[in-house]
């Protein structure tokens, strides 16, 4: 975002911030910006009834300690939250809540948008032009991949995982396949197959990482699994880095064990800029932006401060988790 688009999602949350200050709360946003360290939230958090939560530092017993005995609502302007500590939220009775759905659209615009281009190769390509290496010879110069008639294989079927499966019917896809803990009712009417993890890598062309990252999850995507992709398979990862061994990826795309690779997210973020993720041609890169529209943003900057104001009220939450 521009800072003007940053500074109307922050405007938004802190007009109904000021609702809950009227309703004398004590509530600490994070970030205000500048960006704190963490030594400086740790400082301001201590007394709060409430927190707004919209970076990626830990919400963890240590945060939990120092916030203390007032603390009464989390809530997280994020539809993930591996970076809190849930279990231990749960254990102090702290209400807790997130922003799903409102950004399925987005984040599965942003998949589309890997696909497309990792499958037609969109960072090399600019590479060719900018190093003066276009060749203007040849039929087979620089083919990519199709979607059509592709096998698509999305881990993680929920909402955010069928919004990119009804995208990606409208580009005739062949087959839609997903794994996960159980198979979903919606999938039947998008016509997609739930199968197990191991045959998702071995029959996709396309994969699709849109699952939360936990202990279950946590570098499912390693060696062993990059073995059993398809030498012409494409990941796209729009959910968290840590869900893939990212050494293991890097290995995967120099060795062509797999064509190439679409992430929005990596391990860490920001991404150092002597990652050699960057040095790879069939990698195409973002900054961790699927959510990132103003009104997607608008739409969870709203939906956390109601979270919050409803926890403090004691009045249900829009989307608790
Ligand atoms: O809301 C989240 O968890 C995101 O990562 C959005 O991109």
């Amino acid at each position: 975002m521009t800072k003007g688009e940053s500074d109307l999602s922050f405007s938004l949350c802190h007009q109904y911030l000021a609702f809950s200050s009227f309703l004398r709360y004590d509530v600490y946003v994070c970030p205000e910006l500048p960006y704190p360290t963490r030594e400086q939230i740790l400082d301001k958090i201590s007394g709060v009834d409430g927190v707004y939560w919209c970076c990626k530092e830990k919400v963890d017993k240590e945060m939990l300690d120092k916030a203390g005995q007032n603390l009464k609502v989390v809530s997280t302007m994020s539809a993930g939250f591996d970076h809190i500590d849930v279990q231990e939220l749960k254990k102090r009775g702290i209400k807790f809540g997130h922003t799903p759905n409102v950004l399925n659209s987005a984040v599965a615009e942003i998949a589309v948008l890997l696909c497309l281009a990792t499958a037609r190769r969109l960072h090399e390509g600019r590479l060719k032009i900018e190093t003066n290496t276009w060749e203007i010879s040849g039929p087979q110069w620089f083919m990519g991949q199709d979607i059509q008639g592709s096998t698509v294989g999305i881990v993680g079927f929920g909402g955010i995982g069928q919004a990119i499966a009804k995208r990606l019917i409208a580009f005739d896809v062949g087959q839609l396949i997903y794994s996960g803990h159980s198979p979903k009712p919606q999938a039947k009417e998008l016509g997609a197959e739930f199968v197990s993890f191991d045959e998702l890598l071995k029959r996709s062309d396309f994969v699709i990482i849109v699952c939360p990252l936990n202990e279950e999850t946590k570098e499912m995507f390693n060696e062993a699994a990059f073995n059993k992709m398809k030498p012409n398979a494409i990941l796209v990862n729009v959910a968290r880095g840590g869900i893939v061994d990212q050494p293991a990826l890097i290995e995967a795309l120099k060795q062509g064990k797999i064509f190439g690779a679409g992430l929005d997210v990596m391990t860490p973020e920001p991404l150092p800029t002597d990652s050699p993720l960057l040095s790879l041609p069939n990698c195409v890169l973002l900054p961790h932006v699927g959510s990132a529209t103003i009104k997607t943003r608008t739409a969870m900057a709203i939906l956390a401060a109601e979270n919050l104001i409803a926890g403090l009220e004691g009045t249900p939450m829009p989307a608790p988790f």
